[in-house]
């Protein structure tokens, strides 16, 4: 099993910080783009076949293993196969939902979320959205894909101020991401998700890791920054397209899309084991 070039020396003292005290080491793992292949329909995601194997062997290995994502927690179990994983957690809807051996909890969603739901068909109507726009409702959330149009990053900018000015009037943010505009409470995000996470284990962790693909794992990216700020040693890792580019140009370890996040998780476990 090939390890993964890791281009920084702090990306390599992490990776030595996790192998060192695996016990004391948090690892925390987008779900779309990262585990699971990016596909035209959300509902056909799945994670690549290796990865829950591969996170159930890092599981009992290191001090905590998270999934943190924009789906709902329960979603991202499903797809991914991570039911029978002990001991992992799932932070949903970038931080709102917590999964943990089976039991979710969740807020209920913000008022503004259905009036957002209501206005969206006129909005999409108002901006001559293509009819393959499509919506997914997560309930806490709307996620407008454009994935499926002929030109979809064309429909996507068409669509920016429009859903702009309706997260505005419902009181919601606008989270982007590959092909897809988010309306989502505001507050959270998966660098908090992440930070108050480890502020509940009550002690700084031996070593960070995070891997994401998307724009919304850059505040996680943060986190893990600010935590090296704080003398942890942390690596940042991108599971990297061609789609979007910024989180290859801040992280230690860029790795050929989950195919390339699973063997990384492989050569890990290898090492820890
Ligand atoms: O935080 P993540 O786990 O990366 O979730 C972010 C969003 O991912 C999903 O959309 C993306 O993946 C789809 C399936 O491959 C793809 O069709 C779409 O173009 C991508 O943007 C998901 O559908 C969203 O709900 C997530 O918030």
């Amino acid at each position: 099993m090939n390890s993964p070039h890791v281009a920084t020396a702090a990306g390599s003292g992490g990776l030595d910080a996790i192998r060192e005290n695996p016990a004391g080491a948090v690892l925390g793992f987008d779900f779309d783009g990262t585990l699971a292949p990016i596909v035209a329909d959300p509902a056909s995601a799945r994670a690549h076949p290796g990865a829950a194997p591969a996170l159930a062997r890092l599981a009992p290995l290191v001090g905590a293993l998270l999934i943190v994502t924009g789906r709902p927690a329960a979603v991202a179990v499903e797809y991914g196969g991570f039911d029978g994983i002990d001991g992992l957690v799932v932070l949903g809807q970038y931080g709102l939902e917590r999964w943990e051996s089976g039991v979710l909890t969740e807020p209920e969603p913000l008022p503004g979320v259905a009036e957002a739901r209501a206005k969206l068909p006129g909005v999409l109507a108002a901006a001559g959205a293509p009819p393959e726009t499509f919506v997914e409702d997560k309930g806490q959330a709307l996620a407008v894909h454009t994935r499926r149009c002929a030109e979809p990053e064309v429909a996507l900018e068409r669509l920016r101020s429009l859903i702009a000015a309706l997260a505005e009037r419902t009181g919601l943010a606008v989270e982007p991401g590959r092909l897809v505009l988010e309306l989502r409470p505001p507050g959270m995000d998966k660098g908090k998700a992440l930070r108050s996470f480890i502020d509940d284990r009550g002690a700084l962790p031996s070593a960070v890791l995070f891997a994401g693909d998307d724009l919304g794992d850059l505040a996680a990216f943060d986190a893990v920054e600010s935590l090296r700020a704080r003398g942890v040693p942390g690596v940042l890792v991108c599971s990297g397209s061609a789609e979007v580019t910024a989180l290859a140009e801040r992280a230690d370890v860029v790795v050929d899309g989950p195919a390339g996040v699973v063997s990384l998780l492989d050569a890990l476990a290898e090492s820890l084991s």
